[in-house]
């Protein structure tokens, strides 16, 4: 039989090095807990990145999968399926969106989203060819693929992956001046997440949003807002667009739309940019097909109609309340919205990494980002008495009574 270490060995020797995970190998989920191979229980504060909001293997999400796959799950977009007009229908209406194009992946939905909008630039706001120009933040993360990579400022992400495509311009997160004086008659987007997550869960300043988006308005800029980790109930709000009182042009939403189930995604738009868009200039094979929109309606309705968005909201406050009265030295800084949270540690604690492996044995699972900022997202249907328990386990770890 396999055990977790020869599971672990099997991995190292065949699989590619691109990930550090800690050395812990599940095999079972079921709401915020999961298990590994040997049976030991853990509490997920990861939710794989914000993708299991609803929590793992939710039973409503897993009978609408398993009753949709019995009927089809795959027609390609060369037919119509039942479940695309249904779920473009609800998705519409739950975000206020006029148009939406379903992808797989958060990165696709992210390179969907800057081709259209170079198309737009060039047919609708008059950019001259090859002219278009984005402006991005530094320290984004917008996912792996080699567009996305090249407009990255974090040197893993794009060391010797090079050329990259130009047309893109970074500039500092959360600074509006900064923003500003970057655009030029050529800028057709400003693309940028409402919180930062993998740069560690920055939040920009107050009012930086309704700013930006005033901006946009007036130099006819497209903001594009990825809520492919900050969207669908992460910071307590639908849309963490909510918290600015802001509406973005599109929307890239991914990740928990999937419920953990089946990877769909969407750039979600109201304003004319999708509309470029023509039969042969884009498209996946497996995009807006019926298992997957099937997954996703019934993701997005467990979200709301369980209460979900709201209990983050008010499990975040209080975890975050709770992690920001731990009396220990080792923590600089408590942030977040929802329960998308952050604890950073000072420099001297000696990296997150070994505190995430403390917690482990302790039943957490946690992630060390950027070295000294431990990351905490747990899935929303987290309750109070978990978010205690979870708390003791951090008090015993930062302060060192572990
Ligand atoms: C903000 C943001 N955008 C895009 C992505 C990429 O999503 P995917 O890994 O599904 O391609 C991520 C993934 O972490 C993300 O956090």
């Amino acid at each position: 039989m396999a055990t977790a270490t020869s599971l672990i060995e099997t991995e190292a020797r065949l699989g590619a090095h691109n990930y550090k995970p800690l050395d812990v190998v599940l095999s079972k989920g079921e709401g915020v807990w999961v298990w590994d191979v040997d049976g030991n229980r853990y509490l997920d504060c990861l939710s794989a990145y914000s993708a299991v909001n609803q929590g793992h293997c939710h039973p409503r999400i897993l009978a609408a999968m398993v009753e949709q796959a019995q009927k089809l799950t795959l027609t390609s977009r060369a037919f119509r399926n039942d479940q695309l007009a249904l779920f473009y229908d609800e998705i519409a209406a739950l975000t206020g969106s006029h148009k939406v194009l379903p992808m797989n992946s958060g990165a696709e939905a992210v390179e969907s989203a800057v081709k259209a909008v170079r198309k737009w630039g060039y047919e609708v706001k008059g950019v001259p060819q090859g002219q278009a120009e984005i402006i991005v933040c530094a320290d984004n993360f917008h996912g792996r693929t080699l567009g996305i990579v090249g407009f990255s400022t974090d040197p893993d992400a794009r060391g010797n992956f090079g050329p990259f495509a130009p047309g893109f311009k970074v500039v500092p997160f959360g600074d509006a001046a900064a923003f500003e004086a970057a655009i030029t008659p050529n800028t057709v987007a400003f693309l940028v997440e409402p919180i930062q997550g993998e740069a560690g869960v920055i939040i920009p300043p107050d009012g930086y949003f309704k700013t930006v988006r005033a901006l946009c308005t007036r130099h006819n800029v497209t903001l594009i807002l990825d809520e492919i980790q900050t969207g669908l109930g992460r910071t307590g709000k639908l849309l963490a667009e909510a918290h600015e009182g802001i509406e973005a042009d599109v929307t890239l939403v991914g990740k928990a739309l999937s419920g953990g189930f089946y990877p769909v995604s969407a750039v979600l738009s109201n304003s004319e940019v999708l509309g470029v868009l023509k039969p042969g200039q884009h498209g996946s094979t497996f995009g807006g097909n019926p298992l997957a929109c099937a997954v996703a309606r019934m993701a997005l309705k467990v979200l709301v109609d369980e209460g979900m968005i709201e209990n983050a909201q008010a499990q975040g406050d209080y975890f975050q309340a709770g992690l920001a009265g731990l009396r220990s030295n080792l923590i600089r800084e408590v942030r977040g919205r929802g329960l998308m949270l952050a604890v950073e540690l000072h420099p001297e604690a000696g990296g997150a990494r070994r505190y995430c492996e403390a917690l482990q044995k302790r039943g957490v699972l946690a992630k060390d980002t950027h070295g000294d900022t431990i990351r905490i997202a747990p899935p929303l249907v987290i309750t109070r008495d978990q978010v205690d328990w979870a708390l003791e386990q951090f008090a015993a770890v930062m302060t060192g009574t572990a």
